[in-house]
């Protein structure tokens, strides 16, 4: 797998020193409160569960699973809700976990779902943010990386359900592609 890799974007020690500041910066904020943290599956797995390690707040925990990608490197431009999360966020404060925020799609529909239901406030923490990908617009609260115009994977992102379990984020070599 690790040959598939032309280069690495951001080493383990990265993605870790990357989850401390943030993890502190949100117990900062969120100081007496108990947020709900929502992972944006199948992409936000290991990111979320780094993430709630590093803060030092009472959180609720549920997931919920969207998809847009169909396993390739093009967004397909609709949303569709799989799974969905079970806690009532009625008045509650909530942060969604997301790996990577690309054309902004995904995060977009989240956020108005959640709206529609009540939730106090909604917040974004993204391990990395594609500005440059952005079709509709939409802000995270809190990054780890801006990354550049090129579809990445490992550390939880896929291309064709494969190399979510590279525990780093790389760029794949050209060849590997077959929808470019
Ligand atoms: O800003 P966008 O262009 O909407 O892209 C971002 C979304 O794309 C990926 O999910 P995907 O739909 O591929 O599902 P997955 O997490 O299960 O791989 C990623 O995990 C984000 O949730
Ligand atoms: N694996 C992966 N999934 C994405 N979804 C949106 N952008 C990306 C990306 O760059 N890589």
């Amino acid at each position: 797998m690790n040959n598939d890799i032309l280069k690495t974007l951001y080493s383990e020690e990265d993605i870790k020193q990357a989850c401390k500041k943030l993890g502190k910066q949100i117990s900062e904020d969120y100081k007496g409160k108990t947020p709900i943290i929502i992972g944006v599956l199948k992409g936000a797995i290991f990111f979320m569960t780094d993430m709630v390690r590093e803060m030092d707040i009472y959180t609720k925990l549920d997931f919920i699973d969207v998809s847009s990608y169909n396993g390739g490197t093009k967004s397909s431009g609709s949303v569709k809700l799989i799974k969905d999360i079970d806690i009532d966020v009625n008045g509650q404060d909530i942060i969604f976990m997301e790996d990577i925020i690309d054309t902004g799609r995904t995060l977009k529909y989240l956020k108005e779902l959640l709206a529609d239901r009540g939730a106090n406030s909604i917040k974004v923490c993204t391990l990395m943010d594609k500005p440059e990908g952005r079709v509709v617009e939409v802000k995270a609260d809190y990054v780890g990386f801006e990354v550049p115009n090129e579809f990445v994977v490992g550390y939880g992102l896929d291309y064709d359900g494969k190399y979510r379990n590279l525990p780093y984020v790389g760029v794949l070599k050209p060849k590997i592609y077959s929808d470019q």
